[in-house]
């Protein structure tokens, strides 16, 4: 056990919550280190195995984050906005890495984390699995070698029960563009149209959300020009992609100086 790392699950009863666990506990480099989910939740006080409906794993569920990392060199977070900010902290303070995979957040929350990463690690992504981070890449590279006449447009579909728009990953993948292009993407970013909307203005970068079913996530970066379309794709097929990328992450995290890293710099892909 002392030879491997251990990872505590923050949000463990989510969808990514039980992947993550079962990838800590599929992974001979890491064991389960503690299991973090929300106050009022059905699961607090009991062992997560039998809260989960299976096997007891001599992890009990809790809602104190400090406690529940107390035991941990990682956490791996994937919640709410408010959650990750406030656990960022206590992580920082335990000296426990901290992977967040949460989306949704707004500059503030993003300030927050850079404030924390000034005394801890933190690894965050709206992504983390390899294809996504290797089409950020890929879409900053496009996006470079072609001028304005292409119209740069993000369309992302998930599953019926996802909260956030546009996703984590298309605000990645518009940040990329962006950048490739030389621009800030608030300045040039259209999103939610709706309504007499006017003509599209060159330069902007337009994203569409689509929710439906259980669609994992599938991510197009399509570049729109005359008498062509250059379309860059990512399809995800199984959520258990982003709990290895994560985990890797955790690992890489260890021993690395405080700072806000991301999966490219996890990946090498910088
Ligand atoms: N970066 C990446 O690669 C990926 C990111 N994501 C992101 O991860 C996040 C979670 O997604 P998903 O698992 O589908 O969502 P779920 O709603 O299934 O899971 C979120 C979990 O976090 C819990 N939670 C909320 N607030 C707290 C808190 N204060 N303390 C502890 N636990 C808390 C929720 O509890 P309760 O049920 O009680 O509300 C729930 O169990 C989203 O932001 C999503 O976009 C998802 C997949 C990949
Ligand atoms: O909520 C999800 O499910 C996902 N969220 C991430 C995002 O917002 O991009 C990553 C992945 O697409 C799945």
């Amino acid at each position: 056990m002392a030879d491997t790392t251990g990872v505590a699950v923050m949000g463990v009863s989510g969808r990514m919550g039980r992947m993550l666990t079962r990838a800590v506990l599929d992974d001979p480099r890491t064991h389960l280190a503690g299991a973090v989910e929300q106050s009022g939740h059905d699961w607090i006080g009991q062992d997560l195995g039998v809260a989960a409906g299976g096997a007891e794993l001599g992890v009990i569920v809790t809602d104190d984050a400090a406690e529940g990392i107390s035991a941990a060199e990682a956490v791996i977070d994937f919640t709410a906005p408010s959650a990750t900010v406030a656990l960022a902290r206590v992580a920082a303070e335990a000296g426990v890495v901290h992977v967040i995979g949460t989306t949704g957040m707004d500059d503030d929350d993003i300030a927050a984390l850079d404030e924390t990463a000034g005394s801890g690690v933190i690894v965050r992504a709206g992504n983390m699995s390899l294809g996504v981070n290797l089409l950020v890449q890929l879409t900053r590279q496009v996006a470079a070698a072609l001028d304005t006449s292409f119209d740069i447009e993000i369309v992302e579909s998930h599953h019926r029960h996802k909260v956030d728009a546009p996703s984590g990953t298309a605000l990645m993948l518009g940040d990329a563009a962006a950048d490739g292009r030389g621009v800030d993407l608030s300045e040039v970013s259209d999103r939610g149209r709706d309504g007499i909307t006017g003509a599209r203005e060159e330069g902007h970068i337009g994203f569409a959300a689509i929710r439906g079913g259980d669609t994992v996530g599938t991510h197009d970066v399509i570049f729109a020009g005359e008498g062509e379309q250059v379309v860059l794709r990512h399809v995800a097929t199984d959520r258990s992609l982003f709990a290895k990328g994560a985990l890797k992450a955790a690992l890489w995290g260890q021993g690395r100086a405080p700072g806000h890293y991301d999966m490219l710099d996890v990946l090498g892909l910088k």
